[in-house]
């Protein structure tokens, strides 16, 4: 079948980066190509080419047989290419129908027909299954939300090929269901699909082939039948991929660091109780609604409490803010890596420093030179974590969304902090990276820092954790311990199913 979008040889520059090095790639009718590569392979490189927001430094791109160069978006757009991007373009303090249809609002008679745009978006909203007020400002829905108005943002536009840079990063099992569902779909109506992910399950579950990008170069291109994971792995690291050990931590557990009794939050059914001490690393798992991500933004201090006790190292502490809660020894890895996380104007080893209590200089550090100390230990981060950046003095905002989760949880472990709360800690990062950040994490645990995972991926909690709390429904209904930390479990016990629990040792 005749390709509807054809890249060719395609070579894109960044100041000191080749981020793409002659890539060529046909997009043909009714195909799902699976899109991958590691963190900082040239992914959303190749799709901001597509999608208008950058031109290549050299290549085609032709549509539909016609060569073409797209000087924006809207140009983009207008030729059918539709994208879902990492980033999230919302805009917070507009309404979702609003978003929705931004910059291309229904009109009536000239003017913008708040009804129809109102009754459209809910259709859509619908369609993906999504039981959300049309009217609501984007600033109140939760992460997971948002992307699926994002989703929605890029249907609501007619085109030929829809690309989708890890649309699932911020869903539920549910609502991944329902995208793939949506694919499928509109794979069916004749459309191409460029589908981005790190979750290769994802991959082989709807791709009917996979490119893999590895340094800025194509470096394979296959039917996803051709393949399986381990070779897709080898494909995108360029070797075999290492795999994670965890430690016999709990037996050297220590003294108890963190100390949670009766925490009554906003929303939960039940207080809540948790203990971890120095060197265990401490799962909390369950699905949306269970409870877990109001529990796990009480610890993080951006849900108060309304009563109970928080202790770290046996002193009483209130967490009425995220602030305080650093200064009580208590660091943490938030969700929302743009919102909370990332501090857009400073480089990449200011942002891996700033827990050191120095945020207050702000830009002036700029303009300062970066102590040597500082440099050193961003450069080991660098290493350890395969940071893909040329230099320590790079903005953040510049790298890729793998490479900047890295420097995030590089701050976290430089933060010298008594407990850890990692949120979602490897959302968005690559396969062969999420084993450097185990290690790493463990490597904290060990040195005897009290470590909290809180995340929606249970083979991640199965690997890392030596306890995990399981919640359904606002209660935790399974504490699952060693060897009974499994997937099958931890799945199980968050659908409200009873656990066997008692083959731990
Ligand atoms: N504006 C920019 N300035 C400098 N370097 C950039 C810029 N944008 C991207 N890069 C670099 O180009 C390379 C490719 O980045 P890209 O975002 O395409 O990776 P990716 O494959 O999408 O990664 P991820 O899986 O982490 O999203 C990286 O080394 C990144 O740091």
């Amino acid at each position: 079948m005749t390709a509807v979008v054809q890249v060719l040889d395609v070579v894109q520059e960044y100041p000191g980066v080749r981020a793409l090095k002659g890539v060529s790639l046909d997009l043909a009718p009714g195909q799902v190509l699976g899109l991958v590569g590691e963190n900082g392979a040239g992914k959303s490189t190749l799709i901001r080419i597509l999608g208008g927001i950058e031109q290549p430094v050299s290549g085609r791109l032709v549509v539909r047989g016609e060569d073409r160069t797209f000087r924006g978006s809207a140009e983009s757009q207008a030729a059918g290419i539709s994208v879902v991007s990492q980033e999230f373009r919302l805009v917070p303090q507009l309404s979702v129908a609003d978003n929705v249809f931004l910059g291309h609002e229904s009109t009536r008679a000239g003017v913008v027909d708040a009804a129809g745009t109102r009754a459209r978006t809910a259709e859509l909203l619908d369609q993906l299954g999504l039981d959300l007020d049309p009217d609501r400002p984007v600033s109140s829905l939760t992460v997971g939300d948002r992307q699926m108005v994002e989703i929605a943002r890029a249907l609501s536009r007619e085109f030929d090929v829809l690309i989708m840079d890890e649309p699932t990063a911020a869903l539920n099992g549910a609502e991944i269901l329902r995208l793939h569902a949506i694919v499928r779909r509109i794979a069916e109506q004749g459309k191409a699909v460029v589908y981005v992910s790190h979750h290769l399950d994802e991959i082989f579950e709807i791709c009917h082939d996979v490119a893999v990008l590895r340094d800025g170069s194509l470096v394979a291109h296959a039917p996803t039948a051709d393949l399986d994971e381990a070779r897709l792995v080898e494909h995108m690291l360029g070797r075999a991929p290492q795999t994670y050990e965890r430690g016999a931590v709990t037996e050297h557990a220590g003294e108890e660091r963190l100390t949670v009794r009766g925490l009554r939050v906003p929303g939960v059914a039940e207080p809540f109780d948790l203990s971890v001490r120095a060197g265990e690393i401490v799962g909390l798992a369950g699905l949306v609604g269970s409870g877990r991500a109001e529990l796990t933004r009480a610890l993080f201090g951006d849900l108060p409490a309304t009563s109970g006790e928080v202790r770290v190292d046996g002193r009483a502490v209130r967490l009425r803010s995220s602030r305080e809660a650093v200064r009580h020894g208590i660091f943490m890895l938030s969700e929302d890596r743009k919102g909370e996380g990332i501090l857009p104007h400073l480089d990449v080893t200011e942002n891996a420093m700033v827990s050191r209590d120095r945020s207050g200089l702000g830009l002036l550090r700029r303009l300062l030179p970066v102590p040597a100390d500082e440099s050193a230990q961003f450069e080991r981060l660098r290493t350890d974590m395969r940071i893909r950046v040329p230099h320590g003095r790079q903005l953040i905002g510049n790298l890729s969304g793998g490479n900047q989760q890295k420097v995030l949880l590089g701050r976290a472990l430089l933060s010298g902090c008594a407990v850890l709360l990692l949120n979602e800690p490897t959302r968005g990062v690559d396969v062969g990276a999420k084993v450097d950040i185990y290690q790493l994490v463990k490597q904290l645990a060990e040195a005897g820092v009290a470590v909290v995972v809180s995340s929606s991926d249970a083979p991640e909690l199965a690997a890392i954790t030596d306890r995990c709390a399981v919640y359904f429904a606002g209660r935790q209904v399974a504490e699952l311990h060693g060897r009974d930390v499994t997937e099958d479990n931890i799945v199980s016990a968050s659908v409200g199913q009873t656990v066997q629990e008692g083959s731990d040792v």
